[in-house]
């Protein structure tokens, strides 16, 4: 009978790439030492290059959902060039707190893109402020305010332009501050402030330039799925007029979804996070 090993090798049979997530650097290090020329290209993702990889996509977020951990992975990998489309690629991970417990094989196709990467790197706002905004909302999506679900909607990058193309529907609180995402007391504010309507315009570096902005985009042409009501029609549409991106929580189903370039390019539950 043949062993479990003989059974699994399937699994990692003529892989053009290995995807290390987060590895150890001594579990790293097996893999550089042994590189043959056989071998697939050993791409590390993670949040910093801590094992010195010479090939490294950085993770900006720790995307507890292991899926969209390793579509990033995947994308940055595409991206960079370290993995082309049809290409066998083997992802090894940790699902339990802990080492690497977990492999995952995947072909490199049009199935597996949802634009997560995309989303996060080549956003006209930083990743960092990206990422923070989503904390922020997947925060607010879990905890909701004071209990009860909330909905939000952010738009984030280009502000000059969304500010434009929008309007006060009350004082703006952040008139004159200078605060930034991120900042805990700052988080504590749009979580405050997220009860009342309209949304908030953020910078490309994470400046909060206003709250309670009506959007009032032009939305031909803006195709958001149906079930969706006017706070992601506007989210979706203000990117399609605009580089900003939108990341809106929906009250109604709790999940929050990004848009860029008037389309649902992320859909995550917050109660995955
Ligand atoms: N054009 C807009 N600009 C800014 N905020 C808006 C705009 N349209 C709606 N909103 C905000 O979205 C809130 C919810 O509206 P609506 O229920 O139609 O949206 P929705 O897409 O169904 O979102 P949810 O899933 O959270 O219910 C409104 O109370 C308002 O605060
Ligand atoms: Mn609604």
């Amino acid at each position: 009978m043949a062993s479990l090993t003989d059974h699994l090798s399937d699994l990692v049979e003529d892989a053009d790439a290995a995807l290390l997530f987060s590895p150890t650097s001594s579990f790293h290090d097996r893999f550089v030492d042994d590189g043959g020329g056989d071998d697939p290209d050993v791409v590390v993702v993670a949040p910093d290059n801590d094992v010195d990889a010479e090939v490294f996509v950085e993770l900006p977020l720790p995307f507890d959902n292991v899926k969209d951990r390793i579509r990033f992975g995947i994308e940055g990998a595409m991206d960079a060039d370290l993995v082309a489309e049809g290409d066998a690629v083997v992802c090894i991970a940790s699902v339990f707190d802990g080492g690497s417990d977990a492999v995952v094989r995947v072909t490199a196709d049009e199935t597996i893109h949802t634009g997560i990467y995309d989303l996060f790197v080549n956003s006209r706002a930083e990743p960092s402020v990206i990422r923070d905004v989503f904390e922020v909302a997947i925060e607010l999506g879990k905890k909701g305010q004071k209990g009860k679900p909330v909905g939000a909607l952010f738009v984030v990058g280009d502000a000059g332009k969304v500010m434009n193309k929008s309007r006060p529907l009350s004082y703006n609180p952040f008139e004159k501050s200078h605060v930034h995402v991120g900042d805990p007391i700052v988080n504590v504010m749009l979580k405050e402030f997220s009860r009342l309507d309209g949304a908030f315009v953020v910078s490309d570096s994470g400046k909060i330039v206003s709250a309670y902005r009506y959007l009032e985009p032009g939305a031909e042409g803006v195709d958001i799925p149906k079930g969706l009501g006017a706070r992601h029609m506007a989210g979706g549409a203000i990117t399609r007029d605009t580089n900003a991106t939108a990341i809106v929580l929906s009250e109604s189903d709790g999940l929050v979804r990004a848009f860029k370039a008037g389309e649902l390019v992320l859909e995550i539950d917050p109660e995955e996070y």
